[in-house]
């Protein structure tokens, strides 16, 4: 086998949910501490005794209320809720830990690159470089209006204002040269300004005169992490991104798009392992298969009706409270242009004959990510044939039981994977770009 290695990001959410919304019900799951730091602090170790490449928090900034054009069942049921600002959370698993990577999102549609660059370079020097910046343009109506907007922005504009976000966040970072804090009591000198430059930053909608407050930070600017899947999106990822994450159902799928996200890089003239690119997968982990086919088959049983046509709703921005759950799938006639989300969200389930219940409950217990489930054994074969098949350079896994499904897999999956030569025994750098050129 080659040295190349797998690399590992875990997908937090700040609430009840992340991919699969039945699980936070379940008796092994924590929720009783989701307001506390301890939470937090706690699955930061976890992962980092897994030597997980990264943590992140995936964010919403509001509460999904199209169906029923409520949020009742959103909030009543325990969907994805992003109850706290991940940004004060992110510095506190930061003291407690010392290598694994912290990633925070933030959106290029509603803050402004001059707070981003502050903030990012803030943490990267509080958490000794260790930040990734996952970039949404993001895209909900939802958001918006909580921005003072009343619609969103078409998606050409959102992605072209994200470069010019990008490309003034990079010229703050980089209006401090290294070596600028000089420090030196005896002559008085405190920092050399000639190191320090204005950024100067003009664009068509970004303007930015600097410099940064921050002095340039361990990482000079934060890993860039990205999950756009359009192909407006994929360019933009393939400019500036290091981590892509994505959604794909499966093998063939995740190769498809490996290959094209690559192929755009070299286009540009990247190196295509500057950046790697992780799928999204979900694991139900069991002593022998059979127990692991129990446990999930109880955790997705958990997730209900209401909730999954709620969370479609969510997803397709097409209010589905007025349909029959007992329909077949097939007689679902919703908006054209819904439609179109609705066929990849719920890909393959309308020829399995299920209701319109059904496939949502089924969508809602990982969002159609591969679910695997097997003993450590069977779920590490698995992860290493799609590494080593190139359908992608690791995973983003998202958690079923919380934090039991992440203890489980730092116990039992990480160390075969370790002994199979694919995955990291310890880190070598330490910074977060260090450990994903591991
Ligand atoms: C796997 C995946 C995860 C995403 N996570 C978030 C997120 O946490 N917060 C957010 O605002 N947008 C998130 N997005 C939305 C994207 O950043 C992007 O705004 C959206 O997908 C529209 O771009 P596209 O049309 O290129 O896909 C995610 C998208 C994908 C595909």
């Amino acid at each position: 086998m080659s040295g190349r290695k797998m690399h590992l990001v875990a997908f937090l959410m700040a609430g009840p949910t992340c991919h699969h919304h039945g699980a936070w019900r379940h008796p092994e799951t924590d929720v009783d501490d989701i307001l506390t730091p301890e939470r937090y602090e706690h699955i930061a170790r976890v992962l980092e005794a897994g030597k997980f490449d990264a943590l992140f928090f995936a964010d919403i900034l509001g509460i999904y209320d199209t169906y029923n054009s409520s949020f009742a069942t959103m909030l009543g049921r325990g969907g994805q809720l992003c109850l706290l600002d991940p940004a004060i959370i992110l510095p506190m698993m930061a003291r407690v830990t010392d290598r694994i990577g912290l990633g925070l999102t933030c959106s290029t549609t509603f803050f402004n690159p001059y707070q981003i660059a502050r903030q990012l370079g803030t943490l990267d020097h509080l958490s000794r470089g260790r930040v990734a910046w996952n970039v949404v343009a993001s895209h909900s109506t939802l958001e918006a209006n909580n921005f003072g907007l009343a619609e969103m922005p078409s998606r050409a504009h959102r992605y072209d204002r994200s470069d010019e976000v990008l490309e003034a966040c990079m010229a703050l970072w980089n209006s401090w040269d290294e070596g600028a804090l000089v420090l030196d009591k005896k002559q008085g000198i405190f920092a050399d300004a000639s190191k320090v430059h204005y950024a100067d930053y003009n664009g068509q909608w970004i303007k930015t005169r600097g410099p940064l407050t921050v002095p340039r930070s361990p990482q000079g600017h934060p890993v860039i992490m990205q999950a756009g899947s359009s192909d407006r999106g994929r360019d933009f990822g393939a400019r500036w991104g290091e981590i892509i994450f994505t959604l794909q159902h499966q093998k063939g799928d995740m190769q498809t798009f490996y290959k094209d996200f690559k192929g755009r890089m070299a286009a540009r003239g990247r190196a295509p392992e500057s950046c790697v690119v992780l799928p999204s997968i979900d694991v139900v982990i069991g002593e022998t298969e059979s127990i692991a086919r129990e446990r999930a088959d109880y955790v997705n049983g958990l997730v209900d009706t209401q909730l999954g046509m709620a969370c479609v709703s969510g997803q397709i921005g097409y209010d589905l409270s007025q349909l029959d759950p007992d329909q077949p799938l097939k007689d679902v006639k919703v908006e054209t242009g819904s439609r179109g989300t609705m066929d990849v969200i719920l890909q393959g389930t309308e020829a399995e004959g299920l209701t319109l219940g059904e496939a949502a409950r089924r969508f809602a217990t990982s969002e159609l990510c591969p679910q695997l489930v097997g003993t450590p054994e069977m779920i590490a074969d698995k992860l290493i044939d799609l590494f080593q098949d190139y359908a992608c350079d690791g995973f983003v896994l998202t958690p079923t039981t919380f934090p039991g499904m992440y203890e489980q897999f730092a116990k039992t999956v990480v160390p075969i994977l370790q002994e199979r030569g694919v995955f990291r025994k310890d880190y070598a750098g330490s910074t977060l770009r260090e450990h994903l050129q591991d």
